[in-house]
């Protein structure tokens, strides 16, 4: 098998890079020129890229290659998730791994207007020592506004909890539990947290409030207003013309709404306002920390399984044991179920059986839509595109639980259809057919099984053992099933490889067999 290519647009931390160099042929830039990208992208199964580079449909289209898009980092406002979802291309990122960093970012900007620090350096070089003129403030007993309660506005928090602060925030999206948890008052508007908020401090997406004129105003005055997490959501003339009228105290801004910001950005000229080159993720720990996880998110994807980071399909917070199995298991059924039921003209029925988690459901869908078409389209289907490609072949799946005191299982059949009914077992480590096509079976799933559909008559398992013997192929276990009624019988043999296409050619010319399936 060619090893996948994968290349990475931004540096990247060495441990992230290593990782991914054993499984494929990496082509790491520390900075990739921007419009060398649509040149290059449909060389490559992935592509990891930090904040420099945009990756739009019109770049992301017409690249069958494509598998994989990575951000190193923890927004993907720069890459068209809805392109990628409909193209199948599995989009992951690195939550979390630069939280700290962010946090702490926005916390040396607070301390460095506060304490006057970049203004005391600049004068002290220029041999100056004026200590009345750099009477600073502290953050002790301020308080803090922080808009976006996720990973970095909890970050924080705890930070803000350290210097003896009062800690508010605004996050309609975060249960109370989580306010509570972290010690901080909820507040649920905009416009009643800018009043107590002596620094407010900036930790939603891209897609979170605008804030202009009209809220600044509303902060107290002498207030700091410091945004780490995305430009374009502060008005930034607005807190310019602030800063002019001495309303605010000061501004701390890693990102800007154009990067870098323009010749006339309207804070250049402002003394009071601190501007870094968004560097919040900028350091040795976080860049180790985001390289690693993107790197497992980019290797797990590429191997066609579905990572925890992975950012279009909706991965539930399961441990990796109970994801494993659901995860195997919905493609199991789904894989087999399609082999046995090639037209699926009523709608499919999913039943749950045992104690699987309802937060699980939707992606367990997309996971038994994607196994069942894979098996029947040609093309890339899986459980990023999964529920589109359903949409667009009239595939309808519905989801009904069979209640918690039974064993743990997943079962498909088609509406109305009993005999149809294909079900695993997933109280182990690999799922276990229990039916198949309505016959009962009992057997672990193997990793590479071949499945004959026959006449259930005497010789046929002799014939086809003897076929398999005779490709050199050895037969690690056999099971059988019958339906008595349809005088049919089944058999599933696992083999120690898969077996070749010509093995099966050669066993659908014995005359008793009906069907032959490859898994
Ligand atoms: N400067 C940097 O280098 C740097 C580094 C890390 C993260 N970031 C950015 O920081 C931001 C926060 O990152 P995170 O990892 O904490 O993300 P997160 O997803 O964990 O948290 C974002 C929070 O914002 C909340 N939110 C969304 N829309 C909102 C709205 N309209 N009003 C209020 N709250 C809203 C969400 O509910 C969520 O709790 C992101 O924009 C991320 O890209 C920047
Ligand atoms: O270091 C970077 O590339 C920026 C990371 C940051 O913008 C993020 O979203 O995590």
């Amino acid at each position: 098998m060619t090893r996948p290519r994968i290349l990475i647009t931004e540096t990247l931390g060495q441990e992230g890079i290593d990782m991914l160099r054993e499984v494929a042929d990496v082509d790491a830039y520390d900075l990739l020129p921007k419009e060398q990208l649509p040149e290059i992208l449909g060389d490559y199964d992935a592509v990891i890229i930090r904040s420099a580079h945009r990756l739009p449909r019109e770049v992301l289209m017409n690249r069958p290659r494509l598998k994989v898009v990575a951000r190193a980092g923890s927004g993907v406002d720069n890459v068209d998730l809805k392109a990628c979802t409909e193209f199948g291309i599995a989009v992951v990122n690195a939550p979390g791994a630069n939280a700290i960093a962010a946090a702490e970012q926005a916390f040396g900007h607070m301390l460095t207007i506060l304490r006057n620090i970049h203004l005391g350096d600049a004068h002290v070089r220029e041999g100056g020592w004026n200590r009345k003129k750099f009477l600073g403030g502290e953050l002790h007993d301020r308080r803090l506004g922080i808009i976006g309660f996720g990973k970095v506005g909890r970050e924080a928090a705890r930070i803000a909890h350290g210097f003896r602060m009062t800690v508010y925030a605004y996050d309609p999206f975060v249960s109370d539990e989580i306010f509570q948890a972290h010690n901080v008052t909820r507040i649920d508007s905009l416009e009643e947290l800018m009043p107590v908020s002596d620094i407010l401090t900036l930790h939603t997406p891209k897609s979170g409030p605008q804030i202009g004129m009209d809220l600044l105003s509303r902060l107290p005055k002498g207030a700091i207003v410091v945004n780490v997490a995305r430009g374009g959501m502060i008005d930034e003339a607005a807190l310019a013309e602030l800063l002019d009228m001495g309303h605010l105290l000061g501004v701390g801004l890693d990102v800007f709404s154009q990067e870098p910001p323009p010749k006339d950005f309207p804070l250049f000229r402002h003394p009071r306002a601190v501007l870094t080159p968004h560097l919040g993720g900028s350091t040795q720990e976080a860049m180790t920390g985001v390289a690693v996880m993107t790197a497992k998110g980019v290797i797990a994807a590429l191997q066609g399984q579905t990572p925890p980071n992975i950012v279009n399909v909706p991965v539930p917070p399961l441990t990796p044991d109970e994801f494993g199995i659901l995860d195997e298991g919905a493609r199991v059924v789904g894989r087999i179920f399609a082999q046995m039921n090639k037209t699926l003209t009523v709608p499919l029925v999913l039943t749950l059986k045992g104690p699987i988690a309802k937060n699980a459901i939707p992606w367990l869908k997309q996971t038994v839509i994607a196994a069942v078409l894979s098996e029947q389209l040609d093309g890339r289907v899986n459980a990023v595109n999964a529920l589109i490609k359903a949409e667009e072949q009239g595939l309808k799946l519905l989801v009904e639980e069979a209640g918690p005191n039974q064993a743990p299982a997943l079962s498909l059949r088609l509406e109305g259809h009993s005999e149809t009914t294909t079900e695993v077992v997933l109280d182990n480590h690999v799922p276990r057919l229990r039916r198949i096509n309505g016959i009962a079976m009992d057997l672990p799933w193997p990793k590479n099984a071949l499945m004959t559909v026959h006449n259930d008559a005497p010789g046929v398992v002799g014939k086809v053992g003897t076929l398999v013997g005779q490709y050199n192929i050895n037969i690690g276990n056999l099971h059988l099933g019958r339906d008595e009624k349809a005088h049919q019988a089944l058999m599933i043999l696992s083999l120690d490889q898969t077996a070749p296409e010509e093995l099966v050619r050669d066993l659908k010319q014995i005359p008793e067999i009906r069907q032959v399936f490859v898994f």
